[in-house]
């Protein structure tokens, strides 16, 4: 019988490990060949709505890759319908919303997500896995100003415009919408926490764009109020970011477990900072597509910082490109099991 392996577990608590664990955000899907055969044959949507499927393809990269934490395929927009978004993942566009959030009445009138009835073919496929995987399972959700970017924008977003703006010029409805999105996501996590998740991450993906002054008043009072409900959970929580580097120490603040880093600010400036916490990340993903050993002496630096900063998650500073090899994924994860656990004999 294969033992489970809890290696990111114990990492995110900050226990002693015997190698640095790895996974890749989007490790699922993208680059790799029995994905996208699927993908010729079904959508996004469709993939999670069937459990089988979707699971096969959440546990994928663990098979092919020796990753040490398999993440769920689905996207952070897929529990919106159920509060009465209307969202559609166009391809090549990301995930598009027909009625997008202008007034405070447009917040009032979003529903409550009942992850039963809305959302049960996650909690399947999740049930699925807990018997399939020898490896935690990270069950996740978009962040409140990442998913309000989508749905007061009514899709992707390069400046934030719309968003921005509401977010200043009506925070009655700002805060309503928070609120909302806050009970959504507790919701969503606790269901798949019980389902069998054994870890959470958050990506607050774009908040990024926003100074700290701003983060703190608007942002970050739902962000405590998250975590610290999602702590009676009991399993690891990560919160993740781009283009961030200046929030680093508000995320520290938060009752997380884990703080991931995009490649911007290194782990060891994230550790003179004063961010004591277990660090993720943070391999630019564009450089996946460079020659291996170039690669490897960016990895090397990065398993390095970790080993002396002591808790550390290795993973990129976003989700791979789906120009990737998968060849090009499976050796950085032995490179960098192999090498950490050198370094922390
Ligand atoms: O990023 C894309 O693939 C393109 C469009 C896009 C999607 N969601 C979106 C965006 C970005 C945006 O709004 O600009 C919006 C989206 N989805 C997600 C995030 C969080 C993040 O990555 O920072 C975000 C926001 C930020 C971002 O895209 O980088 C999360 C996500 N999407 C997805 C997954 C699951 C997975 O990859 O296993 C995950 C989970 C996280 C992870 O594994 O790290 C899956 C997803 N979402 C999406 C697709 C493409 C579907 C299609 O083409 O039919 C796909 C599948 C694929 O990439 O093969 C749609």
């Amino acid at each position: 019988m294969t033992t489970f392996n809890d290696t990111l577990l114990r990492a995110a608590k900050g226990e002693k490990i015997d190698h640095t664990p790895v996974w890749y955000m989007r490790q699922a899907g993208r680059s790799q060949p029995e994905y996208r055969k699927i993908k010729e044959k079904y959508s996004l949507e469709e993939i999670t709505h069937q459990p089988e499927l979707c699971a096969y393809v959440t546990k994928l990269p663990v098979d092919n890759y020796n990753v040490d934490a398999a993440i769920l395929y689905k996207d952070i927009v897929t529990p919106l319908p159920g509060i009465g978004v209307d969202v559609k993942i166009k391809a090549g566009v990301g995930p598009v919303i027909s009625n997008p959030i202008r007034s405070v009445q447009d917040v009032h009138n979003l529903g409550e997500l009942s992850p039963e009835d809305h959302i049960p073919f996650v909690l399947d496929t999740i049930k699925i896995l807990k018997e399939q995987l020898t490896v935690p399972l990270i069950g996740f959700a978009g962040a409140p100003f990442t998913l309000a970017s989508y749905m007061i924008e009514g899709g992707p977003s390069k400046s934030y415009n719309l968003t921005k703006s509401f977010m200043v010029s009506e925070p009655e409805a700002w805060f309503a919408l928070m609120n909302k999105l806050g009970d959504t996501i507790i919701t969503s996590i606790k269901a798949q926490v019980n389902a069998g998740a054994a870890a959470i991450q958050v990506f607050d993906s774009w908040v990024g764009a926003l100074n700290v002054s701003d983060y703190r008043t608007f942002i970050k009072p739902v962000m405590n109020r998250i975590f610290s409900e999602l702590r009676e959970l009991n399993v690891p929580l990560i919160t993740f970011g781009v283009g961030a580097s200046h929030l680093a120490n508000e995320w520290h603040d938060l009752p997380v477990d884990v703080v991931g880093l995009d490649w911007r600010l290194s782990i060891k400036e994230a550790g003179e900072r004063g961010l004591t916490k277990t660090l993720q990340g943070n391999l630019d993903p564009s450089l996946l597509l460079a020659d291996w050993n170039i690669i490897e002496e960016r990895a090397k630096v990065i398993v390095e910082q970790g080993v002396e900063h002591g808790s550390h998650i290795f993973n990129l500073g976003h989700g791979v490109f789906p120009e990737v090899q998968p060849a090009t994924l499976k050796r950085l994860t032995e490179f960098v099991h192999e090498y950490s656990a050198q370094l922390r004999k």
